[in-house]
């Protein structure tokens, strides 16, 4: 195939640039803790300044490679499939997720939701950043919004975030990992006051696991 040939299967979303996949332990928000296999696909240009994949963001170093190899290989481990990246949705997610659908897959996404919706999914976990902020039509259908809580002012804009979302929203506070110790006890303290809020954490990354 060459360059161009390539390109247009990317553009339709029949090829993905592939960062990486893997089998692990769901470690945030509410499936934490649930066996699944990981998609992250490359290319994300929201430039969280704290990102902990910043090698995802750019979407040349990675690999196009066809969502039915994709959804092959991580049929093999699980029936319980995360999406992430990267920016999921900078591509069109209509065949892959179809296709692992066709299959019998639950798929889930994580998504900053700075980006149209494509694909169909069985969960949609929404973490919205300032500096690019979702398009209007994802909260009505976000399953979870996860906050993450890098300074004081953050909690403001969780809220501004929280009156958006539609009423089955579960809403989550993560601490920023490399902030973590300082952030946490004020988050501990905001969701005792405000008990609509539950605390997530990164547990993959005290399991030392993927
Ligand atoms: C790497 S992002 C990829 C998916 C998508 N771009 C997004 O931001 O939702 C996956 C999840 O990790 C969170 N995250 C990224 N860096 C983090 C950090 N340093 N501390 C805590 N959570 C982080 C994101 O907010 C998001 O919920
Ligand atoms: N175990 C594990 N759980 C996760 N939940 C969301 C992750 C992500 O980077 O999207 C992630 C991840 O990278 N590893
Ligand atoms: S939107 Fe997600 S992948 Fe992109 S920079 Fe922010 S945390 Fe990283
Ligand atoms: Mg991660």
């Amino acid at each position: 195939m060459n360059e161009q040939e390539v390109n247009a299967l990317v553009e339709r979303g029949e090829m993905l640039p592939l960062m990486e996949d893997f089998y692990t332990i769901q470690g945030e928000g509410f499936h934490k803790g649930t066996a699944a296999y990981f998609i992250r696909i490359g290319g994300c240009d929201v430039g969280c300044h704290w990102c902990d994949v910043k090698e995802s963001w750019n979407a040349k170093l990675h690999p196009p490679t066809g969502v039915d190899q994709i959804v092959e290989k991580a049929l093999k481990s699980s029936k319980t499939i995360v999406v992430t990246g990267g920016e999921p949705l900078t591509w069109n997610m209509e065949p892959l997720t179809s296709r692992l659908k066709a299959r019998g897959a639950k798929i889930h996404i994580e998504t900053s939701g700075a980006y149209p919706m494509t694909g169909t999914w069985d969960w949609i976990c929404l973490s919205p950043k300032k500096i690019k902020l979702p398009t209007p039509e994802i909260y009505e259908v976000a399953d979870e919004l996860k906050v993450i809580v890098f300074n004081k002012h953050d909690f403001q804009f969780a809220e501004e975030q929280a009156a958006k979302v539609n009423r089955n929203c579960i809403l989550y506070l993560q601490p920023e990992w490399s902030n973590r110790e300082k952030m946490m006890p004020l988050i501990v303290d905001y969701v005792m006051q405000n008990p609509q809020w539950k605390v997530s954490l990164q547990t993959h990354k005290y399991l030392n696991i993927p």
